[in-house]
């Protein structure tokens, strides 16, 4: 079987690649080769590639940019997407797309609220998010095709908040984090589990759907960051006296001199869902910490 991985060399990408089972031939076409903003190139590409499946790690992931660069991001989220889905529904393949978190306009900043479920009714607050929306509705215009909602995606491949906040740490940065916003981290090793997991069901011809792929867990950026410094501590890469500064959204986007994106208050994702299907639990995204920190 012929697997096409685009965006192989992003962080979703590295991990699917990193536990590739041996049973897969598997084409990485990189960013030159396949430009998501040629229109065309996607389709030629796929067409002479004998592909089985194809996964689709590429996006516009810049949140705050998003917001000028609209052009951009509606091409590489939204309109290139419909290209693979058409592609692929002419192909007779089945896609794996990712979506996101960002899909929701939020809750109040709480931990108790309840995590988003799949049946709930998205209405992105920023532009990446609507990009990321209408792309995701085309991938599931098509039954064959799996998208998977993920949210604030770290590990020890490619750039991520993960990174940034062990980088400054081990710079010895003082860092700020935001106390009032919300979410479920995913581990990029933990993503690449469950994609491999479903495959053979899709190339099998099972059905694919909507379902939310996440640490399971709830917490704010402040604890995610506190989270990767104690870890830090733990492989003694900083002192133990190293401590965050907790502050606001408000705060930080007033601290900042760019122009800065709305972003969801609480944007976690349930998965109960994706549990039943898989026949076991979500792994917590606190199993990536040791692998984050090691990598850095
Ligand atoms: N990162 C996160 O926190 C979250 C990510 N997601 C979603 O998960 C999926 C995977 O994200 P992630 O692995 O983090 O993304 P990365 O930003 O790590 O990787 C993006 C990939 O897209 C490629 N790419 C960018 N622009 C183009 C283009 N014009 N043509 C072809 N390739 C291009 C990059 O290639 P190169 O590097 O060679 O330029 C890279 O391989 C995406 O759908 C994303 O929206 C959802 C929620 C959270
Ligand atoms: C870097 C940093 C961020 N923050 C907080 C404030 C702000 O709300 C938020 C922004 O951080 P980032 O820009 O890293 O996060 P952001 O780019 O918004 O992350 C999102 O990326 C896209 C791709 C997704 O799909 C989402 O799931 C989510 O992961 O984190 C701090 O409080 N202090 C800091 O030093």
């Amino acid at each position: 079987m012929q697997i096409v991985i685009l965006g192989a060399t992003g962080q979703v990408g590295q991990a699917l690649l990193s536990q590739l089972p041996s049973a897969y031939r598997v084409l990485t076409p990189s960013h030159s080769e396949v430009d998501f903003l040629v229109p065309g190139a996607i389709s030629a590409y796929l067409d002479q590639s004998a592909a089985n499946l194809v996964i689709n790690c590429v996006a516009y992931n810049q949140v705050d940019k998003a917001e000028s660069e609209t052009a951009l991001a509606q091409r590489i989220n939204a309109l290139a997407v419909e290209e693979i889905v058409n592609t692929c529904a002419r192909l007779h393949i089945p896609l794996v797309h990712f979506s996101t978190d960002y899909v929701f306009p939020g809750k109040p900043a709480l931990s108790t609220e309840q995590p988003y479920l799949e049946a709930e009714a998205p209405g992105p607050v920023n532009f990446y998010g609507q990009s990321k929306y209408l792309g995701e509705q085309a991938a599931l215009s098509v039954p064959a095709n799996l998208v998977l909602r993920v949210s604030w995606v770290f590990s020890e491949f490619a750039r991520n908040m993960g990174q940034q906040i062990a980088n400054q740490a081990l710079q010895g940065k003082i860092l700020q984090v935001a106390t009032d916003q919300f979410g479920s981290p995913t581990y990029a090793g933990h993503i690449a589990e469950v994609v491999w997991a479903l495959v053979p069901e899709l190339l099998a011809g099972a059905e694919g759907g909507l379902y939310h792929l996440s640490g399971n867990e709830a917490v704010s950026r402040f604890q995610l960051a506190q989270a990767i410094v104690d870890e830090l501590i733990l492989q003694a890469r900083v002192g133990s006296a190293y401590a965050l500064v907790a502050t606001t959204q408000a705060q930080w986007i007033a601290s900042t001199t760019s122009p800065i994106a709305q972003r969801p208050n609480f944007s976690a994702l349930g998965c109960a869902h994706l549990a039943e299907r898989l026949g076991r639990p979500l792994k917590s995204w606190r199993v990536g910490l040791a692998a984050l920190v090691a990598g850095i």
